[in-house]
């Protein structure tokens, strides 16, 4: 490395001006470069890696590279006004954010501070955003049910509390609207919701903050926000600020949900970041350590046992794929990492199946370890008969004469496709998932047109809220399947009113 001969004298005057001064050299450094977001400074021997530093403006950064004689930092606000020569200084404290239940109903940056003009976010409690995440002994199985309320989710592809799902597919189809969804949806179920956007425009955050207002959803949920304007070590950070806001609620034994969307654009930030800093680039110029980024954020994510109170924090994170293809660099190292994916296709969403899950393609490894008994008898051919309905439709589009068992099961499949549509914000609640989806493999739906289906669904329901609402309710409490006889039954005498119409 070389220093320029008035740097070493300013550097030398400068430690006989602090000679037996209070203030360790050690702890004071000079900056002798600064770029897009980031800045290296000489001195800082003592820096740990991850501290916080304060540069003279009063602008924080992040101690990051480590080197023999320089530091490597990243800057966390503007970093217009830092200049070669200025002061950095040491704080001896790791990087940390605000947590508690204040938080709740604000939107905040990375770094806890309101955005939102609601004044100051009044706690005292703070947590390192780098934390360990649970050892083994620590956690338990996942085996409790994450109700989503979106019906395609809750029976093909069941989240428990706990587990680390991904949401991945092209952009535009309908990622952030199934992450809304399920925050509205947790209005009844003692759920802290998280929403950490990364690089998203201003107006999509306040549009998606005025859908939470709008359906009540923002009481219990905080949302993390470093949009596309941002540095990139603020869209860096987002994430570990989400999840350590969580696991202050999950240490003390509730339940939580993180949703990060998404975290192809925290990787890019990383990448700038990294570039910038000097690291060797790898595949895709990203830095060799791209995977522990997101291993170690996902990994905080768990299930507690009974010792350590019985909290859960349940990630979904998001990816954004180009073109389907789930191949990519950062799709497979998340696939790998997760539990499961939901993948969203475009081609469904653009042919009207929305929520455009493919069902080929998604899977959960929690499985019916994380549904209700009374979800996993009615679901349980479901996503074998979706396939072998997908098959046979690409086959029978040649048009030929099909026998009466074929023709059963395309019958049978087109309806089940509608009956997993579902509109935007109009999660479903579970008992009522159950329901509809009794009768629809029970073959009660097999005469009614297909264009009738959610006219059907929406109309069966107020039926059994007006008429045989303890049908409902013994589903929803019991977690079983109410009387086959009564549910049949119910579902007959409603037909006949249907058809009447
Ligand atoms: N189930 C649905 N029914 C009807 N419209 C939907 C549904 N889901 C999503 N949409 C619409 O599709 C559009 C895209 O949805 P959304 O923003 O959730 O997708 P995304 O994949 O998150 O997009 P981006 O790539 O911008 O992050 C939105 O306008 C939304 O209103």
């Amino acid at each position: 490395m070389s220093i320029r001969a008035d740097e070493i004298s300013s550097l030398l005057k400068k430690q006989i001006e602090g000679y037996q001064s209070e203030i360790e050299v050690n702890d004071v450094g000079t900056v002798i470069r600064v770029g897009d977001g980031i800045a290296v400074a000489h001195g800082l021997e003592n820096a740990m890696a991850g501290e916080l530093l304060e540069f003279s403006n009063g602008v924080m950064g992040m101690a990051q590279n480590l080197e023999e004689n320089t530091v490597g930092i990243i800057i966390l606000g503007p970093f217009r006004d830092i200049r070669e020569g200025d002061e950095v200084r040491r704080t001896g404290r790791i990087m940390e954010v605000p947590v508690g239940e204040e938080l709740l109903g604000r939107v905040v940056n990375p770094l806890g501070q309101p955005l939102d003009g609601m004044g100051p976010v009044e706690t005292n409690k703070t947590r390192p955003i780098e934390g360990q995440a649970p050892g083994v002994m620590d956690r338990k199985s996942v085996h409790e049910p994450l109700q989503t309320g979106v019906k395609a989710i809750d029976s093909l592809i069941p989240i428990g509390r706990g587990q680390r799902e991904l949401i991945i597919g092209d952009r535009q189809t309908g990622k952030t609207a199934i992450a809304i969804d399920t925050i509205i949806n947790q209005k009844e179920e003692d759920m802290i919701c998280i929403y950490v956007a990364i690089g998203q425009k201003e107006s999509t955050v306040a549009g998606v903050v005025d859908t939470l207002r709008q359906h009540g959803a923002l009481d219990y949920t905080i949302v993390v926000t470093a949009s596309a304007s941002q540095p990139a070590p603020l869209l860096f950070l987002a994430p570990y600020a989400g999840v350590t806001m969580g696991e202050e609620f999950m240490y003390n034994g509730k339940h939580v949900l993180v949703i990060y969307d998404d975290l192809t654009k925290q990787a890019a930030a990383y990448r700038e970041l990294s570039l910038l800093l000097r690291r060797p680039p790898g595949r895709e110029a990203f830095p060799g350590d791209v995977f522990y980024l997101h291993s170690r954020l996902l990994e905080r994510a768990a299930k507690l046992s009974d010792d350590k109170g019985a909290g859960s924090l349940t990630a979904l994170p998001f990816i954004e794929t180009q073109a389907g293809d789930i191949g990519a660099y950062i799709p497979t190292n998340v696939i790998s990492i997760t539990d499961g994916q939901i993948f969203l296709q475009s081609n469904l969403f653009f042919s009207g199946v929305r929520p455009a899950i493919d069902a080929g393609l998604s899977v959960s490894r929690v499985g019916g370890s994380a549904q209700i008994k009374a979800m996993k008898k009615v679901a349980g051919t479901l996503r074998l008969d979706l396939a072998s309905y997908r098959e046979l439709e690409a086959f029978t589009q040649f048009g030929s004469d099909l026998d009466a068992s074929t023709q059963a099961k395309l019958n049978r499949g087109a309806r089940t496709v509608e009956v997993l549509k579902q509109g935007l914000h109009q999660p479903l609640a579970v008992e009522k998932q159950v329901f509809i989806l009794f009768a629809l493999t029970k073959g009660f739906l097999d005469d009614v047109e297909v264009e009738d289906i959610s006219r059907f669904e929406a109309e069966l329901f107020t039926f059994l809220e007006h008429n045989q609402k303890d049908l409902l309710s013994t589903i929803k409490n019991t977690g079983a399947l109410a009387d086959d006889g009564a549910m049949r039954s119910a579902i007959e005498e409603f037909k006949k009113t249907f058809q009447a119409k």
